[in-house]
């Protein structure tokens, strides 16, 4: 437990001071609770749907306060040498802040504590001897289950102060892991405040080894650009996008933690859900349909339908007619097919264009048409016609169907961009006979959604947050940016723990992809989750998963149980069974994490043994701690203990040598306190002991 060290406070017992502070803040917490609750909106609210968005926000609130109740309220204190915003004047007053998740303020609006994300708390992550930021004391508080009960004081400014590492910092990162991921909002590096405050006019991309905190710092962006730009983001929307349901399980709580309700999360496949996914492809035509060669090949086969006009177009109103030259038609949808607008917009765009033809004729045979007329006239089954003819409307499942499915349309809109080869691995060796019969694959769906923004443009949302960003395609880069379009993204991933065929080697190609080509990289490489040892053993890898990776370094005391043990092929269930058994009694989560084929078998062995398991992102608890995880699905997770089972069939299990060294290496980082090994087939060369 940390002890709190000799501070400059002259009170008697200046703990006993703090713990009045935390008391007296908890008291204000309850009253702001209570004004909330007894808030009569009857009167403010003019009608029900008023009364209702209200009463909605007001419930929120009374439970983000609630929340807030089983928590510490604060975790820091900063003291300035002076005021805030005041001039530096000679004699100018000091002042204490707290800070805390959120706001707190006393009955006459005084502030008690201080949300971490103001601009007054910076200082708490960022202030340094170098650069003391005006700080003369930064107090860090430690807990034990709620009772304040020790603190560690930096006197910044004070040159014969020595540096330390912080105790209450080691503790939190060593803390036993047990249930959902949890905020890092008290322990937050200057390195990661960086990256959390970044403006939200920018674009931010991280690449960090595993454990340095990507997930965590993204997920604190988004609270903290929702704080900065409430009203802003409140009205575009904000949107965490992860690998997997598990992932999203797992990491589901932290926002909420840090009082933010309203964020959204999904996978790529849940953006790009349009069809119902039947099917599936082989790596090589997966890696076909999510190169961005595809998009023009979709931009082609869209605008394919355009014809140029060669008919008149004759509407008839009352006894008169009028024509509309098929020159006329010509140029006008001649400059609708020159102009950067979406293919429907310019389909709806048409018919009134040639009613506007029409119309000038009228008023030059002396007529005086408003605007129903024009509207009339559009409405008009010759013109109808001529749309549909020069113009047809696009169904995005039915086209991409097509693409699929006749080989010469794909011909013609592939020429010069695919060649036969690729072409060929495009089309369905059954074609499907209609959309319900068609067996749409993930990178089928990434497709349409394509074809969607062609035709309609898709919707921006404020801010996207994407992780575990290395393992899109250049298709699905497309379809994320364009859900950031007009806001802006924080891209995290690691190069090293890419295991999709299509992986992006680079995040300036991945960056252009998305549409964010002058977007800022910046790397961590301070790992607050994996062993020293393991760290070192898994980057044993990384020159042949991605060489120009330099490897992180642990920011970990404890050296961790680490052990790699060879077993005889017939007693390797009951060895792993037997390490699992192991590493339940220790403390904290247990992660039992093998190649897919593996885990039928682990898991009779488990039962067999008595040791009852969770699939992957069940919530881990104290009576239920040990999870079954395939490696296909260990990425982002973390557990106290990990057991290992047999590296080679974790390489064997995926399509290429290279994406099973990395399938590997993210299996053998998901460790935050011990990794045991265990394996009856050669390990791979490099990790040979
Ligand atoms: N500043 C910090 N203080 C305390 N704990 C931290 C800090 N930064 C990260 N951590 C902890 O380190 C662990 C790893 O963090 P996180 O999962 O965000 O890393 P990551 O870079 O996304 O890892 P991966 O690449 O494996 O997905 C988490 O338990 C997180 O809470």
């Amino acid at each position: 437990m940390p002890s709190h060290v000799p501070t400059q406070d002259h009170t008697p017992d200046p703990l006993q001071r703090e713990r009045d502070h935390l008391s007296s803040s908890r008291a204000a917490l309850r009253a702001m609770r209570e004004d909330v609750e007894a808030l009569d909106i009857s009167d403010v609210t003019g009608n029900w749907v008023n009364a209702k968005i209200l009463a909605g926000e007001i419930e929120v609130r009374i439970k983000a306060l609630a929340d807030l109740a089983h928590t510490p309220l604060f975790f820091g204190r900063l003291d300035y040498g002076h005021a805030p915003g005041s001039e530096l004047a000679e004699g100018a007053q000091g002042e204490s802040f707290y800070i805390g998740r959120r706001h707190v303020h006393d009955a006459e609006g005084d502030p008690m504590v201080i949300d971490w994300r103001a601009p007054v708390s910076q200082p708490f992550y960022r202030a340094s001897r170098a650069e003391p930021m005006d700080v003369t004391l930064r107090r860090r508080f430690g807990y034990t289950g709620g009772d304040l009960t020790a603190y560690e004081d930096e006197h910044l400014s004070d040159p014969a102060e020595a540096d330390t590492t912080s105790r209450l910092l080691q503790s939190e990162i060593e803390r036993p892991r047990v249930g959902p991921m949890r905020d890092i909002v008290a322990t937050i590096q200057p390195e990661q405040d960086e990256i959390v405050r970044a403006g939200v006019a920018g674009t931010v991309c991280v690449q960090g080894a595993p454990g340095t905190g990507k997930t965590a710092v993204g997920l604190h962006r988004v609270a903290y650009l929702l704080y900065a730009h409430r009203e802003r983001l409140a009205r575009t929307g904000t949107l965490v996008i992860g690998p997997n349901a598990s992932f999203l399980q797992y990491i589901e709580q932290v926002l909420p933690a840090l009082g933010e309700l309203q964020v959204k999360q999904a996978t790529v496949d849940d953006l790009v859900a349009h069809v119902p996914l039947r099917g599936t492809d082989s790596a090589a035509t997966a890696m076909i349909k999510g190169d961005a060669r595809m998009a023009e090949v979709l931009r082609r086969a869209v605008r394919s339908g355009i014809r140029m006009p060669t008919e008149p177009v004759m509407v008839v109103r009352g006894s008169r007619r009028w024509r509309v030259p098929a020159y006329e038609l010509e140029e006008i949808v001649r400059e609708l097919a020159e102009r950067d607008i979406r293919y429907g917009a310019a389909h709806d765009a048409l018919p009134q264009r040639i009613a506007h033809a029409v119309l000038v004729q009228m008023e030059r045979a002396g007529e005086a048409p408003d605007d129903r007329v024009q509207d009339a006239v559009a409405r008009n089954s010759a013109v109808k016609a001529a749309v549909k003819a020069c113009w047809p409307p696009v169904d995005p499942a039915k086209l991409v169907l097509r693409l699929l499915s006749d080989p010469e349309f794909l011909a013609a809109s592939a020429d010069g961009l695919l060649d036969a080869d690729e072409q060929k691995l495009l089309l369905w060796e059954k074609p499907a006979r209609g959309l319900a019969s068609a067996k749409w694959s993930p990178a089928d769906a990434v497709l349409i959604d394509e074809a969607r923004d062609l035709v309609q443009r898709t919707a921006s949302l404020g801010h996207v947050v994407l992780d575990e960003a290395q393992d899109l395609s250049p298709m699905q880069y497309r379809a994320v940016g364009r859900r950031c379009s007009t806001g802006s993204a924080t891209v995290l991933g690691d190069i090293a723990q890419g295991t999709t065929p299509w992986a992006t080697g680079s995040w300036a190609e991945a960056l252009r992809h998305l549409g964010k080509p002058d977007a800022r990289v910046e790397e961590l490489t301070r790992g607050f989750r994996v062993p020293r040892e393991v760290i070192a053993y898994a980057s044993r890898l990384l020159p042949e998963i991605a060489p120009d990776l330099a490897p992180a370094t642990s920011v970990r005391e404890a050296g961790g149980d680490f052990a790699v043990r060879a077993v005889a092929p017939e007693s390797r269930d009951h060895a792993v069974v037997a390490a699992c058994r192991e590493a339940l009694r220790h403390e904290g989560s247990i992660g039992l994490i093998a190649a897919e084929p593996r885990i039928p078998a682990l898991g009779a062995a488990l039962t067999e043994a008595g040791l009852p398991y969770l699939p992957p992102g069940a919530e881990t608890s104290a009576t239920a701690r040990l999870t079954l995880v395939p490696a296909t699905l260990a990425k982002g997770l973390e557990y106290d203990y990990v057991v290992l089972d047999e590296p080679a069939a974790i390489v064997a299990s995926e399509p290429d040598p290279r994406t099973g060294l990395r399938r590997l290496y993210v299996s053998l980082t998901r460790a935050v306190s011990g990794l045991t090994v265990l394996h009856s087939s050669p390990l791979p060369p490099s990790l040979t002991p």
